[in-house]
């Protein structure tokens, strides 16, 4: 039984797996981290591996408590990954967006894949084929898109996620959600139709906390797994196991 862990920019989330099935998802905030793994633990006793993938700002040490009990992996760059990477500045690649192409790569072999996580920021991974990792893009998610209209300007209120009525919004909270919710559905649907007239035969993967909002809005039908950074991180680490 594996307890994996993904750290995010502004949540946590965690999964316990038995093999590749889940057998209980969890999400909670970073102060709460010890006092919930801990409680996991308990409720799960089988647990004999704890895997780790995080971009926040919590390390390794964060996890060094649970040492006795169970074996810590902490994902990094030094790690044993399925696809080549073509990253100019591969140190820089965030170990989510790794860890999304790896599970990418593992799952829908031999074909060209784009994974777009929809959380903090949106992120666009792209492998192709012949398992070159080659890049994507990286912009501004939902809530950091309302938090800056709101953060960077004397007059805009801060608003929460709302879908909106119309594309001409007419009133200040309607053009705000207009220009998020659309801006945000348009320039997904936009990177998609780029890559799509580009390369054939190609799987596109929707992720993150915004996916299931979205994926009903997209032009595009895509299927939305809001776990499959977490389903990643436990096949990465069977892949790991095997190949090391
Ligand atoms: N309870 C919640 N707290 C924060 N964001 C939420 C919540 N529920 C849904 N969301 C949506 O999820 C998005 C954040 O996604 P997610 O939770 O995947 O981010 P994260 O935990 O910071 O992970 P990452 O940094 O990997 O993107 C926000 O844009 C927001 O609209
Ligand atoms: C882009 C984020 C913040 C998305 O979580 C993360 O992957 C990260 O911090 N990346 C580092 C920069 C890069 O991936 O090139
Ligand atoms: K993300």
């Amino acid at each position: 039984m594996v307890l994996a862990i993904d750290v995010g920019n502004t949540r946590i989330k965690a999964s316990v797996f038995e093999d590749n099935t889940v057998l209980e998802n969890f999400v909670f905030e970073k102060n709460e981290l010890e006092k919930k793994i801990k409680k996991i633990l308990e409720k799960f006793q089988n647990c004999s591996d704890l895997i780790v993938a995080s971009v926040g700002n919590v390390e390794k040490q964060s996890f060094l408590a649970f040492e006795k009990e169970l074996n810590i992996h902490f994902f990094t760059h030094e790690d044993i990954f399925p696809f080549t990477n073509k990253y100019s500045t591969p140190k820089t690649l965030g170990i989510d967006r790794m860890i999304l192409a790896s599970g990418a790569t593992l799952q829908f072999p031999k074909q060209n894949r784009l994974v777009i996580d929809a959380g903090t920021c949106i992120t666009y991974d792209f492998i192709d084929e012949n398992d070159n990792y080659l890049g994507g893009a990286i912009s501004p998610g939902l809530r950091l898109r309302y938090e800056a209209l709101h953060n960077f300007t004397a007059r805009l209120p801060l608003l929460t996620l709302d879908a909106p009525e119309s594309y001409i919004g007419d009133s200040t909270a309607q053009a705000i959600h207009s220009g998020v919710v659309n801006g945000f559905v348009y320039e997904i649907d936009g990177f998609i139709d780029e890559y799509q007239g580009n390369f054939a035969n190609f799987i596109i993967i929707l992720t993150g906390g915004d996916a299931e909002f979205l994926a009903k809005r997209l032009k595009n039908t895509i299927f939305a797994n809001s776990n499959f950074l977490l389903e990643s991180l436990n096949q990465t680490f069977q892949y790991k196991i095997d190949n090391d």
